[in-house]
């Protein structure tokens, strides 16, 4: 694989997007006020970002709604221009689009859609293979392929208009990836779908990745596809880069405990459980505790010593908890500030 020269598949450098946003007040008055004199001022959706990602490796990009993960992806994939820094993917600069560099990557978008609507998936498909020049014989291997593990089979005639969000999802993947490309750039892949589609979804991007050893980055507010898929995490808070590390170090950045599950020859109380930590649960045979994480060996131990203990378990609080404590307070604060509608044209 082509990397670049450091030997990362994804090189960013001190990343910055800033967005023009044009402001109008509402009603009539407030389009002539715009019409006479327009307001706009700047919003830094990505502030100096740098990451690298290795070949072959899956990382979770997570972020409270209008952090900048979107951004960013477009950035990486060639659609929007950076304001400053760099990004290398492959050793490509992105905004350049470069043929080669547009047959090495794909953005799925889980909230927009790329197939044909009126089309069956199918015709979608052969266009892709004409637009990406896939051989004859490496498409019909690749369909059966996904065909296979995503279930295609019965749904690749119908009008995508007509499949449900979860067969529609399927092909949207099958359709980009059709190419193989080598760097995955996942947007919401998962949103809206009922839970086994999000696993067959999953599955089928680990499946890829250990297949082809695609470098893929992921974003999903299902902390499951986070969580199955990837040991890296990245995450971004009003356009920072605040945290870029393992899924375990990141269970450790809330202030919250460690969980002790237990399973109990003989009944306790509540009240006799409280001594070695918050009670979350307790049926007399099985408890949940919450201790604080430096305390966990000793408390640990306590029980084990003291109560008839038949099973102890310690875990780390859900990532969903996590995130939700660095975010909870700032959930407010980082509401997207622009409707979509406005968005596209506040690109240009
Ligand atoms: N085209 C645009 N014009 C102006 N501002 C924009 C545009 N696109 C995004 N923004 C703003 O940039 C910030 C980052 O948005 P972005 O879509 O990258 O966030 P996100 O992390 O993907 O959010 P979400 O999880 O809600 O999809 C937000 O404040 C958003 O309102």
């Amino acid at each position: 694989m082509t990397t670049t020269s450091s030997g990362a598949a994804v090189q960013v450098r001190e990343l910055r997007k800033v967005y023009q946003v044009h402001e109008k007040e509402p009603g009539f008055l407030g389009s002539f006020k715009a019409f006479v004199r327009r307001q706009s001022r700047e919003v830094e959706a990505v502030k100096r970002v740098s990451f690298d990602l290795a070949p072959g490796e899956i990382v979770g990009f997570l972020g409270p709604n209008g952090a900048g993960k979107t951004t960013t992806l477009k950035m990486l994939s060639g659609l929007l221009h950076p304001s400053g820094g760099e990004a290398r993917v492959l050793g490509f600069e992105p905004r350049r689009r470069q043929t080669e560099f547009l047959r090495s990557i794909t953005l799925v978008m889980g909230q927009k859609q790329q197939l044909i609507w009126d089309l069956p998936a199918l015709d979608s498909f052969l266009v892709n293979q004409a637009i990406y020049e896939i051989p004859e014989a490496q498409y019909q291997a690749t369909m059966r392929e996904f065909t296979e593990v995503l279930g295609l089979g019965g749904i690749l005639k119908k009008q995508v208009r007509k499949l449900s969000l979860g067969e529609r999802m399927k092909c949207e993947l099958a359709a980009a990836l059709l190419h193989r490309p080598k760097i995955l750039f996942l947007d919401e892949p998962t949103i809206g779908l009922d839970v086994n589609m999000q696993e067959a979804v999953r599955e089928f991007v680990r499946d890829y990745n250990a297949r082809f050893d695609s470098t893929v980055i992921l974003t999903s507010h299902y902390m499951a596809d986070v969580t199955a898929l990837a040991r890296r995490i990245l995450v971004i808070d009003q356009g920072e880069l605040v945290f870029d590390g393992d899924l375990s170090r990141l269970a450790e950045q809330g202030s919250g405990g460690k969980t002790i599950k237990l399973q109990l020859r003989q009944a306790v109380t509540p009240e006799q459980l409280a001594r070695y930590g918050t009670v979350v649960q307790s049926d007399g045979l099985s408890a949940e505790l919450t201790v604080p994480r430096r305390e966990v060996s000793v408390r640990a131990a306590r029980l084990l010593g003291e109560l008839d203990v038949a099973d102890l378990t310690v875990e780390d609080p859900p990532i969903e908890a996590v995130m939700a404590e660095l975010f909870g307070k700032g959930a407010g604060r980082s509401t997207p500030e622009t409707p979509q509608d406005e968005r596209e044209e506040a690109i240009a």
